[in-house]
């Protein structure tokens, strides 16, 4: 294939506006997809994924149509994660490119990670053309939305195609678009190998798999390549590409994108960003923009039955072979016994493996407050991290500590301004910015504490606008804070895996609510149960927990013996998240009491 009739491209979007269903479309038209393979969004691997509607890993396909100029074109549809949490392999994704496109749901209008995603593919230079998508909503107002798209982005969207993924209008308008506005690929098949390694993942058969898009150069089966980031060298074992079932091909030559399997063992050595060469007339110099991610927000993971312990360790190391992204160590908690600090990407991600460990591996966990990276500088000099209040030494050691701060975009309808704006201001936050988009949509600009944003940020977003707003969010850099742990306290015993750490102005507030919410949780015991919260040796709140007088079976009158069994069926199911602290039973949802609490 001439390198002229070649196409890259990718499909930008925010979440839900419509982007695997219109990939798709695509597929299904230039006849990729057979009847068989013909379910829906093709593109998600993972059932999780197709669950809950969210693309995480890039997957890229290689189309070939026909266009109206009687050539046929090869499209390379290059398919991107779409939320924030995954920032840095959207932005490799789009490097492969020379062009995207942008969907924009037609009834919804353009969004905070419709911009974020649209500036990181402006940025990387890549001709970006507007799809409206939903157009068979009633709802839908194109008219107003390309407006939008006008006044917001700054790109001409005239003519943007009008298109329903859902019922493939506009389908073949987007590939004449693909192929007439987005240039192809630049690059010298002459040249050393440099290729741009931008997704992998672990395959049982076939080891590691790794996607690259060729900027110059060729790659053959049989040659030794070089991952220029660790200096590793492996012989190649297949060439190929997706179209979308796995198909090896003789070579992979400038301006295409396909797949490298190796021999590599381990994911972590074939990481996103990274540049592959020969290893014997390697390229000058990698392609630039390679950074190592690491995760930004920790969690403590623990079985609730300690004989799952070695399941657990065996579930993590499965996901690790194919998300190099997260990392695990193991820890132990007095209170919950062995168990593994995990370190996400962000909340989603910690939401997904949470959820794939407890789905996929059939594991009952509990999870432990998501906490941040801190930096604590000691009396002396020293800094070191720690990502849990555990780590954190005692008080007359410590001589200051740093919190991280994200910059968040917050993009709202302009009723709700008041809402955030509270809500940004209660979660520590520093106005940066607030700009009328147009005169009903607004994006307010915060620095705001990570440790906040991971508390109950999303929920309370969510709840203050009905839903209605997007956020958007990249690291800022670390601040002074005066930062305390708290400790909380079940009949004198510090439970250390609800300790956190917190700022010194709202830990009583905090830790009074905390306590509250614990005794609803706690249900009644033989005895009493005093549930308390300290700094140090300080106890700023406390609650009691009153012993149980009378069997709550009594209350069934005896005679109706299903709701009596109900009832026990009821107790059996919650004693499942209980875990024993001492001799008092806490449940699941105590451990996350942390995060229900509502500042005030
Ligand atoms: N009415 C209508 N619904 C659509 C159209 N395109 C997609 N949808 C629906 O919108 C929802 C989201 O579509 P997806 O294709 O999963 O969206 P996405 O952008 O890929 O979402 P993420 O993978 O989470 O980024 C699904 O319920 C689709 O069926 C359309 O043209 N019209």
């Amino acid at each position: 294939m001439k390198i002229d009739h070649i196409r890259n491209f990718s499909i930008i979007a925010h979440i839900d506006h419509g982007k695997s269903t219109l990939a798709d479309r695509l597929l299904e038209y230039t006849g990729a997809l057979s009847d068989r393979e013909k379910q829906d969004q093709f593109l998600d691997k993972m059932d999780l994924e197709r669950e809950r509607g969210i693309t995480i890993k890039a997957q890229t396909v290689r189309l070939v149509y026909r266009a109206d100029d009687g050539r046929d074109y090869v499209l390379n549809l290059i398919d991107t994660p779409g939320h924030v949490d995954f920032t840095y392999e959207v932005s490799r994704s789009l490097t492969a490119c020379e062009g995207a496109l942008l969907v924009v749901d037609a009834s919804q209008g353009v969004e905070a990670q419709t911009l974020a995603n649209v500036y990181l593919a402006i940025d990387t230079n890549l001709e970006v053309f507007p799809v409206l998508n939903k157009i068979d909503l009633p709802a839908a107002e194109p008219e107003r939305v390309k407006h939008e798209i006008e006044e917001i982005i700054g790109i001409d969207a005239h003519d943007a195609v009008l298109a329903s993924a859902k019922e493939g209008i506009g389908t073949r308008e987007i590939l004449e678009e693909i192929v007439s506005k987005i240039p192809p690929p630049a690059g010298d098949p002459g040249k050393p190998l440099q290729a741009l390694l931008f997704d992998s993942w672990y395959d049982q058969y076939q080891g590691v798999i790794v996607l690259v898009r060729i900027i110059d150069g060729t790659v053959k089966k049989g040659e030794k390549i070089l991952l220029m980031s660790n200096k590793k060298s492996y012989e190649v074992l297949k060439v190929g590409v997706f179209s979308p079932a796995m198909c090896e091909v003789p070579s992979l030559t400038a301006g295409e994108v396909g797949f490298l399997i190796a021999g590599i063992k381990d994911v972590q050595d074939a990481k996103v960003g990274d540049t592959v060469t020969h290893l014997h007339n390697p390229c000058a110099a990698p392609l630039p923009g390679y950074k190592e991610v690491k995760p930004m927000v920790f969690s403590g993971l623990y079985p609730i039955d300690t004989a799952q312990y070695e399941q657990l360790r065996d579930a993590l190391a499965k996901l690790k072979l194919n998300d190099s992204s997260f990392s695990y160590e193991p820890e132990t908690s007095l209170a919950l016994g062995f168990g593994f600090r995990c370190g996400f990407l962000g909340l989603l991600h910690m939401e997904i493996i949470q959820e794939r460990l407890e789905r996929e591996f059939n594991l009952d966990l509990i999870t432990t407050a998501p906490t941040v990276v801190y930096r604590v500088h000691k009396v002396g000099g020293e800094m070191f991290t720690i990502e849990s209040a555990n780590q954190m030494p005692e008080p007359q050691h410590i001589d200051f500590i740093e919190e991280p701060f994200i910059l968040a975009s917050i993009h709202v309808p302009n009723e709700y301004v008041g809402g955030i704006l509270a809500l940004c201001e209660e979660k520590r936050g520093v106005q940066r910015e607030i700009k009328y988009l147009t005169p009903t949509r607004v994006m307010v600009i915060y620095e705001l504490p990570l440790n906040e944003v991971v508390l109950d940020f999303y929920d309370r977003l969510k709840s203050i606008t009905k839903g209605y707003a997007s956020l958007d969010y990249e690291q800022l850099d670390y601040r002074r804070s005066e930062l305390v742990r708290m400790n909380i306290m079940i009949n004198g015993e510090v439970v250390d895996a609800l300790s956190l750490i917190i700022h010194r102005d709202k830990a009583y507030y905090r830790g009074r609510d905390l306590v509250s919410k614990m005794k609803e949780l706690i249900p009644r015991q033989m005895f009493e149960i005093a549930i308390q919260a300290a700094i140090g040796n300080k106890v700023i709140a406390r609650e009691t927990v009153k012993a149980m007088r009378k069997d709550v079976l009594a209350k069934c009158y005896g005679g109706d013996i299903t709701r009596k069994r109900k009832l026990l069926e009821k107790q059996k199911e919650g004693k499942k998240r209980m875990k024993n602290i001492g001799n008092v039973e806490l449940p699941q949802e105590a451990f996350l009491a942390i995060l229900k609490v509502e500042d005030k």
